[in-house]
This record gives C-alpha cells, structure tokens and sequence, in this order.
C-alpha cells in the first residue's frame, strides 16, 4: 500500500504541522492511510549531507534525495510545506545552531584555501537557495483560488490601499546590457552533448563538461554585462534621491542562487561605493563581501578594535545619509532593503508594495513612495505595467474582482529557475561559448568582460508538451481565456512559441480562446479582464509562475497561502503543494515573543484534500476518498465562519484554527452516508468535540500572552515545540481515543 509523504520544513509551516499533523494521522489512521513525515528542513539537510562529522545519534536519512526519488514513481503522493530557501546568511545561522548544540559541522568555508575546503564549500552550495521544490517539481504547476476562497475574500475582503494617479511609485529596469537584451536560443533537432567554455586571448577555461541533451530541447544562453549594470545602477540611485522616493531593489536570491546575490552585492556596493574603496584591504581581511548583504558586514566588523570599527560605522553611516532613503524591511530595527539578499524576494515583495498603494516603509515606519528596482528587464515589464493601471483605475476591490488561475511550465528544472549550475560570475574578458561535442560547433557564444554574469537556461520537450495540455484541460474545464505570456522578441520565447503552436494543433482546443500575448499585453489585458470581474488563465514560464501566483493571490485574496497549489507530476504520481507563498520568518517572531502564531494553513488543508482524494483513486480506497471530500467541506465551513488564525495575540491562531478544522471534519464524516465505519467513529468523536469545545478554546488561549522558549530556530527542541504546538490536553485526549 502506498504512502502519504508529509514534509517537515522550516519556521512558521514547521510549527504549525506539530499542531496540524496530529489531527491529520488521527483521522486518517483507522482508514488504513499510512503517513510518514520526511525531513527536509535547512537543519535537516545540512546534517544529512555531512554524516562523516556527526556521531550515530546525530546522523539522518537524506530524505530529500528519497522524496526527490519518489516524485519520478507513479504512486507518488506528496504533501509539501514551503521551506527555507537559504541565502548564505542563513546558512551560517543554521550551521552555528547545529555547532552550539554538539553538531561537529565544518563552517561555511567563505575563502575555501584547499580541496577539503572546496569539497565542503561545494556541498554546502547545494543546499544553498531554493534546493528543495527543483528537485521535487517533476510536474509543471496548476496554481489557483478555489472557489470557496475567491467567494470568502469577495464576503470578507482584505486591506487593499488606494492608489492615487500621482504616485511617484515606479519600476526601473536595465535598458541595454541586461539578461533580455542579450538572450540567445535554439532548438535543438537531436540529442548531443555540449561544454560551455571561456575562451580569452591567453587560456581557455572549461565551466562546464559534458551537459546531456536531449533531442527537441530548447536551450538559451545570455550574459548581464557589469559595467551596464553598475551604470544603471548610479543612475537609479541618484534619480530615487532627486524624486525624494525609497530605493528598494527586489531580486530572487533564492531560486536564482548565483546570479542574484552578486547583481544584490553590487546594488550594496555601488551604494556605498566610499567605503568600499577606502576599506578595500580590511574587507578582504575579513572576508567581507557586499554579495552578503550590509547585516553581515557589520556582523564582521565587530571582530575589529574599537576605534577601527567606529571609523567604518561612521563611514557607512555618511555614506547611507548621503544615498536616497531606503526602503525598510523593519523600521524599529534598522534594517533596510540592503540588509540581507533574502529578505525582500521579489514574487512576495513586489505584490505586497502594489497591495500597500504602492508603497513601502521609510526609516521612520512611515509608508512612502518607492523606486522599484528591477536590474533585468525579462520580467520587470508586468509590474510596471501593474502599477500604471493602479494609478489609472484605482486599486483593484477584492469584492468584485476577478480571479487569475495559472498554469505554470516548471518540470524538470525549466528555464531561468534551472540554470544555477550553468551560471557564471565570468572572471577574464573573451569569449563564452557552448560546444556541440558532437560536432564541434559552437552553438551559442557572447562577448564578455570580467565580472559580467553569464548563465545557460535548459527547458526540455516533454515538460512543454505537458504544459501546454496542462493548459488545455484547464480552459476545457473553465472556459475561461487562456493566455500564453510569452514574447515573441525575446529569443527563448520565440522557440518556445514555435512549440506552443505545434502542440496546441495537436489539442482539440475547438470553442477555447486561447491566445499568446507578451507579458505586459497579457498583463494589461488580464487585469482589465480582472477589475472588470472576469476571470483569465494566464500560462507562463517558471519565472512568471512564481511571479504572477503571488501577485495575483495578494490582490485578489491577501495572501498566495490560500492557493490550490498542484502539481500533477510527470510520471503519475501528485505532489502537493501547501499554498504558493513561502515561510514567513516574520510570524515564527510573533509567536516567540507572544505566544502567537498567525500561519494560515488553509493551503494545507486544500493540499491534503486532493492528496486524500487522489490517494482515494490510487489505492482504490473509499474511505480516503470519503475523507477527501469531506474535508473539502469542513474546509468550506471553516471559510464561511471566519475561522483563520487572527492576527492578534489571545484571539485564536493557528492551533485554535486547526482544532475548529477539526470540528467540522468530524461532523462532516459524521453526517456523510458514503462510510458506515467512518459515520460511527466520527459521530462519536464530533460529540465530544463539541461537547469539550470550550474548555478546549481556553485551552488554546490559554497558551498565548508569553514569551515561548522551542530550544532553537533552525532546529527547535521536539520536544519543546510539541509541548507549544498541542496545549490542550483535553483536544489531545480525543484524538489519542480516535
Ligand atoms: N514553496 C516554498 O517552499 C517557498 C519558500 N519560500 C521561502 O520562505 C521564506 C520567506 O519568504 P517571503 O518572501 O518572506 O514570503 P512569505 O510568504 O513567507 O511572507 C510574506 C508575507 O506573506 C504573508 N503570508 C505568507 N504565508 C502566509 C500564511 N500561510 N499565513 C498567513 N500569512 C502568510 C505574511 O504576511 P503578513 O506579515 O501580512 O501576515 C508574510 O509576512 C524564504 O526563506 C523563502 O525562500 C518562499 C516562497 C515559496
Ligand atoms: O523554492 C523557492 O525558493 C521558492 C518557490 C516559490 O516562490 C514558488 O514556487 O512560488
Ligand atoms: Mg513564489
């Protein structure tokens, strides 16, 4: 009989599955549903890649690689919570956790100074960035508002600030020298071999032997020159001053793990471009890179003496006084948009300013108008053109909007979000090319300086067709407009159009609109569509999936956490996602300081509802099926009666709001007539909720008000956190009983 796996993460969805978990085995258990939990948090990861350092007791599975394993079966049947994609940052954070509780880990080797010290850097840089949903997505992504939660954001609409036509708001992106400018692609007609080499007037470099290729595969290569970058750079600075706007630069440090943090790193240093020239030597001493982000180097330069340090600070503070005001990541505690690479990624960052009437927080906790600094210009266009409708009509009102669905080509590492191995910080000027082994030929070659950012992007064939059926079903099953954002100038678009066009005259698409758009036609006609209530399935590459999945959620729901989020993976199996949004570091604070968490599991709910379902089918299992749906409707209710965690302490928060999940499964199972066996059980076990109902609730409220001690961040004490997660012993009693 096959599995559930269910999936231990990190920060608030970590907490929140101790207090979920429970409910879920103890109704699934007598069902015949086994469910096991794999972990594959940050300090689960990093400890199941070093075995060689730790003793018997510390050592793990590496239940990533089993996951990643499982997905290509086709009795796959995976629950997915958001985890940590690391910056290096935390990394360092999670590595010192593990050291200061008895984890002999190497640390992270900033300068590695021999082979031992690269071997463990390179491991390490494996579990850097967004490590996890690669290697999970063997499935493009179907992502969207089910209707019950579009019909309770319409009933109990959330904050949406208004705009005003003279905002100062805006997008600025890179005009020449950039990823989209210099974009290459070609199709290849059979499989062969390539090497991507840097060729320069003395040496030749290999970057990359041997990448397998099959036939049908598009492949696209493209190169950020730095000067431009650094130019454009100056300018934006100096412009955010002269328009008295907060400078704030959105990147995805996460899923781009080399190539954004060095285009953040130059954002830091060119801002503070004095101090990097007058400290050169001292930096270097330190192992101070700008990639890093201003925390760490002030986290570094504590090592100094006193006087020496006093001199930089105060450096660093003229130099920051001197710039435009920054946008802030937390006011109270100074720590701005340059802080750290992860802390403002662009898919959540961008939709949150547009939420806030385009606005982000000055030093002084105020909300101000900003300069939104997109370096490459691929993508920026869809929100400058977001924002130019906002100030045109106003902001969106989430009572009559429509909704936007997406349909997301993301199998087998497509696109930008797959190129991490294959990108460059390119250190001599010459010439970068791709060789066909084969052949000989070069298939692709750039010009390039040093420091310029060189990258290779793959999207291989059978994920395409995929999508594109993807694509079909769901016009068929809506028929709503389904539109193909892609570009036709830009080169990787217009290949993949080619294929979009062959495959959709393989579909039956007879009755369907479906039609291509560039990404800020799509946008603009789809928000049109959208403020005028109806609906429109956009269809994207991996990177305006991530994009418009949490765009398009902020606006029309609050928040990307209460998606459908599936993922229908390749070979059979399901892989299901909790929500489209990430881990909100910011309530895992909440809940240390006051015993509060607001983590909104609705996504997990709507994840285990078509997991069940699907096993259900799978397995030829009634009962799961039974429990599927009847989730579904508890899910409904939960919605209709307003029983999302509150945002406040002592009102009920993510504990409280799985227990009344619980409530209504119960009577849910107890009023269905598909299932004698679950009927009985259920009636029972509704009863005694409902009879307990109160005392229990006190329980929960009781819990909050207090400071909460888990043992640790990274890797909290399990016995600490069941303790905080399940404080009613009296809802504890009934599920132990079931
Ligand atoms: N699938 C995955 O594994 C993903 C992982 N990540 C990772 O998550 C981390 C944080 O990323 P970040 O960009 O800040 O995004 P988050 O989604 O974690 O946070 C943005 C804001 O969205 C709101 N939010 C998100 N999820 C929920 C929820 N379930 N319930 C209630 N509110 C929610 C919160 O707003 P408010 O403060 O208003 O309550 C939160 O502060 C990073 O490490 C990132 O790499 C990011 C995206 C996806
Ligand atoms: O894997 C990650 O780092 C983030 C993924 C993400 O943001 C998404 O898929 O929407
Ligand atoms: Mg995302």
């Amino acid at each position: 009989m096959s599995k559930i796996f269910y999936t231990k993460t990190d920060e608030a969805p970590a907490l929140a599955t101790e207090s979920f978990l429970p409910i879920v085995k103890a109704f699934t258990k007598s069902s015949g549903i086994e469910i096991e939990t794999k972990d594959i948090s940050l300090a689960g990861r990093i400890a199941a890649t070093f075995p060689e350092f730790l003793t018997k007791e510390q050592q793990v599975s590496n239940d990533l690689d089993e996951l990643g394993n499982m997905a290509k079966q086709p009795e796959a049947n995976i629950i997915k919570l958001p985890n940590i994609s690391a910056s290096i940052p935390q990394l360092k954070e999670a590595i010192q956790e593990l050291q200061s509780k008895g984890y002999n880990l190497p640390s992270y080797p900033d300068e590695p100074k021999n082979d031992e010290e690269k071997e463990i850097r390179s491991k390490y840089d494996k579990i850097k960035g967004s490590a996890v949903n690669p290697v999970l997505r063997e499935g493009n992504s179907d992502r969207r508002a089910p209707r019950a939660v579009k019909n309770y954001a319409k009933q109990n609409p959330h904050s949406m600030g208004a705009w005003s036509s003279d905002s100062k708001t805006h997008v600025a992106t890179m005009a020449e020298g950039d990823f989209k400018a210099n974009e290459k692609s070609l199709t290849l007609t059979k499989a062969t071999s390539i090497q991507i080499k840097l060729v320069s007037d003395s040496s030749e470099t290999i970057l990359k032997d041997k990448i397998e290729l099959q036939a049908g595969e598009i492949i696209d290569a493209t190169v950020l020159n730095k000067e431009a970058l650094i130019k454009f750079l100056k300018k934006e600075i100096k412009d955010a001053k002269e328009k008295g706007v907060l400078f704030s630069v959105h990147l995805k440090a996460t899923m781009m793990k080399v190539s954004d943090p060095i285009i953040f790193g130059h954002v830091v240093e060119t801002f503070l471009k004095p101090v990097f020239v007058k400290y050169a030597d001292t930096f270097d001493t330190l192992g101070i890179s700008p990639n890093d982000g201003l925390a760490s180097l002030y986290q570094k330069i504590e090592k100094l003496p006193q006087t020496e340090k006093d001199a930089i600070t105060k450096d660093l503070d003229a130099a920051l006084a001197n710039g435009p005001d920054l946008a802030m990541v937390n006011s109270d505690k100074g720590i701005t948009n340059l802080h750290v690479p992860s802390d403002i990624i662009i898919d959540a960052s961008m939709p949150a300013m547009i939420r806030n009437s385009g606005k982000m927080w000055n030093a002084q906790g105020k909300a101000q108008d900003t300069k939104a600094v997109i370096p490459d210009s691929s993508y920026a266009g869809i929100y400058s053109a977001t924002i130019d409708f906002c100030k045109k009509h106003g902001a969106f009102d989430p009572t009559t909007m429509g909704t936007v669905p997406n349909v997301g080509l993301m199998a087998q590492k497509a696109e930008e979000y797959g190129s991490h191995d294959k990108t460059f910080e390119i250190k001599k000027n010459g010439v970068v090319q791709v060789i066909d082994l084969e052949t000989g030929a070069i298939l692709i070659e750039h010009k390039v300086s040093n420091g310029d950012i060189w990258r290779m992007c793959q999207v291989k064939d059978a994920p395409i067709q995929d999508w594109v059926k993807l694509a079909v079903s769901r016009a068929k099953a809506t028929n709503d407009p389904a539109i193909f954002w892609l570009d036709e100038k830009r080169a990787h678009d217009a290949e993949l159009i080619k294929k979009v066009k062959t495959y959709l005259a393989n579909e039956d698409t007879k009755g369907l609109d479906i039609q291509i758009m560039s990404p800020t036609a799509a946008t603009e006609f789809t928000l049109k569509r959208m403020k005028a209530g109806k609906d429109t399935i956009s269809v994207s590459g991996n990177v305006l999936r991530d994009y418009l999945t949490d765009l398009f959620p902020i606006l029309e729901v609050g928040t990307s956490a209460k998606m459908l989020s599936i993922v229908p993976l390749m070979n059979g199996g399901g892989l299901f996602e909790t929500g489209a949004g990430g881990s909100a570091p910011k309530h895992v604070e909440q809940f240390l300081e006051e015993g509060h968490l607001r983590w909104d599991s609705l996504g997990e709910f709507l994840a285990l509802g078509v997991s069940l379902e699907f096993y259900g089918e799978k397995n030829g299992n009634a009962m799961a099926k039974v429990l599927g749906d009847t989730l579904d409707s508890a899910t409904e209710k939960f919605l209709l009666n307003d029983k999302s965690p509150s945002r406040k302490v002592n009102e009920i928060d993510t504990r409280g709001s799985h227990f009344f999940l619980a409530k209504y499964w119960a009577e849910a199972l107890a009023k269905q007539d598909n299932n004698a066996e679950l009927k009985a059980i259920f009636s029972k076990v509704s009863t005694q909720i409902n009879e307990k109902e109160s005392q229990i609730l006190t329980e929960l409220i009781n819990a909050q008000g207090s400071k909460q001690d888990i043992g640790g961040y990274y890797k909290p004490d399990a016995f600490l956190v069941e303790k905080a997660m399940r404080p009613s012993s009296t809802l504890n009693e009934i599920l132990k009983a079931i």
